[in-house]
C-alpha cells in the first residue's frame, strides 16, 4: 500500500506501535523533519486508508479502524511497513493489527459467566498482494511479545474465516468456548483461573450469573473487586456494534430460544471450530412478522387512530420510509 509521502522516513522501524495520541515516532538522525502536525496528518491518512482496506477485505459496511476512532479509544495499532519495496523511494505499508483491552462477560465451559478484561484482537489486515507470505504471523508475533500475552489468552472480535485458519495454523487454536456475544475465545482461556465451586444442578441461570469470578487469569489487567450482580451489565460491546442498524437489546433479551433440533438451514460454520459466533451477516433479532404482530397488539395512540382511520393501509411512501438501506446492505443485519 503506497502513499504520496515518505512512509519509510515516517516509520523508521519495520513495525511501529501507535496509541491514541498517534505520536510520530522519532526520525532517523540526518532525515529532514517536517512539522509535527504534518507528520501526524500522514499517520492519520495511513490509519484511515488501512481501516478502509480492512473493511473492504472483510465486507464490512464501514471501517472499524480510523484515526478518529483511534483517538477516542484506548486501542493500540501495530503497523508493518515494507522498506524493501521503495517505489520512488517512499516505502510501503503491508498491514496492521489493532488490539485493546475490553471488559467482557464470557461463558466458561460450564456456562458460568465471568467478568474479564482480556486483550482483544479488534482488527487485522495484510494487503491482498502479500497475504499468505508470513507477514500476518510476523505482526501477530510481535504484538504478542510486546503485549506479553499468550495466544489462548486473547479474545477475538468476530474473527473472519481467514483469521480462524491463521490462528489454527500458527497457534494451534481450534476449540472455541461457545459465547453469546461476538467475541471468540479458545480452550485454555480459563486455564489458570480460580474456579468457583460447581453450581448445583438445580441452580438457575440467574444464580449462576452471580457466580462471576473476580480473579480470572486470562486478562493481563487487574479487575475491580467483585460487584453486586445488579451492577453488572450482562453483555459485552463489540467494536463492530456500531455497524448494526437495529438496536439490539442486551443479553439475555437477544437470545434465541434453544432448539431441540438444528434449524433447517443452519448458518455456514466450520465443524472443527465449534459453535462460536462467526463473522457474517448480523441478523435482525426479532423476525419481521413477529414484530408486526406485536405492533398490531399495541393500542394505537389517539392521533395514530385518526391517521389509521384516514388511511388504513398506510401510504406506500410511509411504508418505504421504514427502510432506507439498499436491499443488499439491509440483508447483512
Ligand atoms: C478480529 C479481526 O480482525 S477479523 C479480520 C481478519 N482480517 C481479514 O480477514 C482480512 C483479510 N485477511 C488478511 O488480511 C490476512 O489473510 C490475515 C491478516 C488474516 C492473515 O495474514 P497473512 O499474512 O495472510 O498470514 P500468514 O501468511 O502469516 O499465514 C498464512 C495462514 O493464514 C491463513 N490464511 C491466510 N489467508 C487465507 C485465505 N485466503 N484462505 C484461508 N486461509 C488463509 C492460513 O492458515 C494461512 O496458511 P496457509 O497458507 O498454509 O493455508
Amino acid at each position: 500500500m503506497e502513499f504520496p509521502f515518505d512512509v519509510d522516513a515516517l516509520f523508521p522501524e519495520r513495525i511501529t506501535v501507535l496509541d491514541q495520541h498517534l505520536r510520530p515516532p522519532a526520525r532517523r538522525p540526518g532525515t529532514t523533519t517536517p512539522a509535527r502536525v504534518d507528520l501526524q496528518q500522514q499517520i492519520m491518512t495511513i490509519i484511515d486508508e488501512l481501516g478502509k482496506a480492512s473493511a473492504k477485505a472483510q465486507n464490512l459496511s464501514a471501517p472499524i479502524t480510523s484515526a478518529s476512532r483511534m483517538q477516542s479509544n484506548r486501542h493500540v495499532v501495530y503497523i508493518l511497513k515494507d522498506s524493501s519495496a521503495r517505489p520512488a523511494g517512499k516505502g510501503a505499508i503491508i498491514g496492521f493489527i489493532k488490539v485493546g483491552y475490553k471488559k467482557l462477560f464470557v461463558l466458561d465451559d460450564r456456562e458460568a459467566h465471568n467478568e474479564v478484561e482480556p486483550l482483544c484482537i479488534l482488527d487485522f489486515y495484510i494487503h491482498e498482494s502479500v497475504q499468505r507470505h508470513g507477514h500476518g504471523r510476523e505482526l501477530f508475533q510481535y504484538m504478542l511479545q510486546k503485549e506479553r500475552v499468550e495466544p489462548h489468552q486473547l479474545a477475538i472480535d468476530r474473527p473472519s474465516q481467514k483469521l480462524l485458519k491463521f490462528l489454527n495454523k500458527h497457534y494451534n487454536l481450534e476449540t472455541t468456548v461457545p459465547q453469546v456475544n461476538n467475541f471468540v475465545i479458545f480452550e485454555g482461556f480459563f486455564a489458570h483461573q480460580h474456579r468457583p465451586p460447581a453450581p448445583s444442578l438445580r441452580a438457575t441461570r440467574h444464580s449462576r450469573a452471580a457466580a462471576v469470578d473476580p480473579t480470572p487469569a486470562a486478562p493481563a489487567r487487574k479487575l475491580p473487586p467483585k460487584r453486586a450482580e445488579g451492577d453488572i451489565k450482562p453483555y459485552s460491546s463489540s467494536d463492530r456494534e456500531f455497524l448494526k442498524v437495529a438496536v439490539e437489546p442486551p443479553w439475555p433479551l437477544n437470545r434465541a430460544p434453544r432448539r431441540a433440533t438444528p434449524p433447517a438451514h443452519p448458518p455456514p460454520r466450520s465443524s472443527s471450530l465449534g459453535n462460536s459466533p462467526e463473522r457474517g451477516p448480523l441478523r435482525p433479532f426479532v423476525p419481521e412478522q413477529e414484530l408486526l404482530r406485536s405492533l398490531r397488539l399495541c393500542p394505537p395512540h389517539p392521533t395514530a387512530r385518526l391517521l389509521l382511520a384516514a388511511d388504513p393501509g398506510g401510504s406506500p411512501a410511509q411504508r418505504r420510509r421504514t427502510s432506507s438501506l439498499p436491499r443488499s446492505e439491509e440483508s447483512r443485519y
